[in-house]
């Protein structure tokens, strides 16, 4: 077998560890191990639990062995936005609040009063989400400055992760973007920024891109696992891994759908201008120094959380067959209304807003699905208008790519509204670019372009258009 490469894809819903190599022109992928993540409540906060993720990245690793898999290499992904603060003696100073968590809740305001807002965009492309890294720093210098007096080393997830394995302490690109606080221009931490905010700008470090190598395992851990691997980066912005996954088309305007739907395009330059500040697209920074120029929707989480709320009785291809039988059902909702970011309850949420709006209610599972699936298409669809507005141009194809191409009726849906081409798949975009970074490391895979065509040749994408002619709309 060709070098193998082991991918450590950590979404806010779930995680996986992948192993990947490539044979007669195709990317083989084996699922290794797979386990939940959730946000939990610690103290005051809505926390990740990294020692249990920790845990579950150990045992994917003995799993490997055991299923007589030895790979090269090993690379992490994970959301965005939230990090860890580590003392002098590498101690872990603070929690791994979540980005959902309400502490920054106001902060946004509050940094406008030191930057204004038209400037932090200018110089960083980033769109403005309430729990960008800036803003939980500004809430934490707030209510624990002494905690930032201490902080030597700030991490963020992926490179916190990293530094348990390799025991060298690294922020990767791709995700250091997504803290608003990097120089779009640069791809250096902003230091007049920090300086202007008052957040220590010594604790940052050094940034460096995807295919970097962080060295091998520590040595305590290859004898735990009895075989080495070089601990590389991938873009560890696991949206940043799954547009590599996306073909090389101009004309293609991707969906990265799970927890969130990230939609947007891939470009060679940042997109700061007032119309894309205005829409509030981001520009976060992607593979080869490219930018993804895309904005957050609340995506899946909608459901996830109507499944939890109905308490996981239904699957996830279930809720699909619910809301199918509910095609006359039209009630929808804003999703982007900060109100569907953490409700106590998602099913009441969506029940009140449908109320306040004067329209139907959900009553039952299949209603509350198809008014979160029907409630999406739209926000998709005006996305796309702004970015067919900003680039103008009109894009011929959706590439829907994450957990959420699984979605068979809202694959239909956004066809149907958007009256373009969808293609659904790779659902594993997030690993495969993850797994192919590291075998362009590993020379493997001679780049970028070569990787998407051996991605392109590998997996089967469905393929859906509209049913309803527009000349014969019913
Ligand atoms: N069989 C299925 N049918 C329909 N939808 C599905 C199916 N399986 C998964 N999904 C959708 O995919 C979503 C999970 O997608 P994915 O695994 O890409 O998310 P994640 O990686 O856990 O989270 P993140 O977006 O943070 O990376 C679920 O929320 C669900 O809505
Ligand atoms: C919090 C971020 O917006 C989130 O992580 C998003 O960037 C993402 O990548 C979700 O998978
Ligand atoms: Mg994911």
């Amino acid at each position: 077998m060709n070098k193998c490469s082991l991918a450590i894809d950590i979404g806010a819903s779930s995680g996986k560890l992948v192993a990947g190599y490539v044979e007669n022109e195709k990317l083989k992928l084996k699922e290794v191990h797979r386990f939940e993540n959730t946000i939990m409540k610690k103290g005051d906060h809505f926390c990740w639990d990294l020692e249990s993720l920790f845990k579950e990245i150990k045992k994917g690793i003995h799993a490997c062995r055991e299923q007589g898999l030895k790979p090269e290499s090993i690379g992490i992904d994970t959301w965005a936005v939230d990090f860890v603060l580590l003392d002098e003696n590498d101690a872990l100073l603070t929690d791994a609040v979540a980005y959902r968590d309400s502490r920054t809740d106001g902060m946004m305001e509050e940094v406008f009063t030191h930057i204004s807002k038209e400037r932090l965009y200018l110089e960083t492309g980033i769109q403005f989400q309430k729990f960008n890294t800036i803003y939980q720093l500004h809430a934490l210098k707030k209510s624990n400055p002494e905690i930032l007096e201490k902080a030597k080393t700030f991490l963020m997830i992926p490179d916190y992760l990293n530094y348990l394995l390799s025991g060298v302490k690294a922020n990767e690109y791709t995700n250091a973007t997504t803290t608003q606080l990097v120089n779009a221009f640069t791809k250096k931490w902003d230091k007049d920024l920090l300086d202007q905010l008052g957040i220590n700008k010594d604790m940052f470090q050094e940034i460096l891109p995807p295919t970097s190598s962080l060295g091998n395992l520590k040595a305590e851990l290859v004898k735990e696992f009895g075989f080495d691997m070089n601990v590389l980066l991938p873009a560890t912005h696991d949206t940043g891994s799954a547009v590599v996954s996306v073909p090389e088309a101009d004309d293609t305007i991707y969906i990265s759908s799970g927890t969130w739907s990230l939609i947007g395009v891939e470009n060679n330059f940042p997109i700061c201008v007032t119309k894309a500040l205005d829409y509030n697209f981001t520009n976060e920074g992607g593979f080869d120094y490219r930018f993804r120029f895309l904005k957050n929707i609340m995506g899946l989480w909608m459901i996830q959380e109507v499944k939890r709320n109905y308490h996981n009785t239904y699957s996830f291809a279930e809720f699909v067959g619910l809301a199918n039988q509910e095609i006359d059902f039209h009630s929808k909702v804003n999703v982007d209304d900060d109100r569907f970011l953490k409700p106590e309850n998602m099913i009441e949420e969506i029940q009140t807003y449908c109320a306040e709006t004067a329209q139907s209610i959900p009553q039952n599972p299949g209603q509350v699905a198809k008014c979160v699936f029907d409630s999406l298409a739209v926000s998709y669809q005006t996305a796309i208008n702004q970015i067919e507005e900003v680039y103008e141009k009109d894009f011929q194809t959706i590439n829907v790519i994450g957990g959420g191409a699984q979605n068979e009726m809202l694959n239909q849906l956004i066809a149907d509204t958007t009256k373009k081409e969808v293609l659904a798949g790779p659902v594993e975009a997030t690993a495969i670019g993850n797994v192919v970074s590291q075998l362009i490391t590993l020379d493997e895979i001679k780049g970028l372009k070569e990787a998407r065509n051996i991605i392109k040749n590998s997996f089967e994408l469905e393929k859906y258009t509209s049913k309803k002619k527009v000349e014969g709309l019913r």
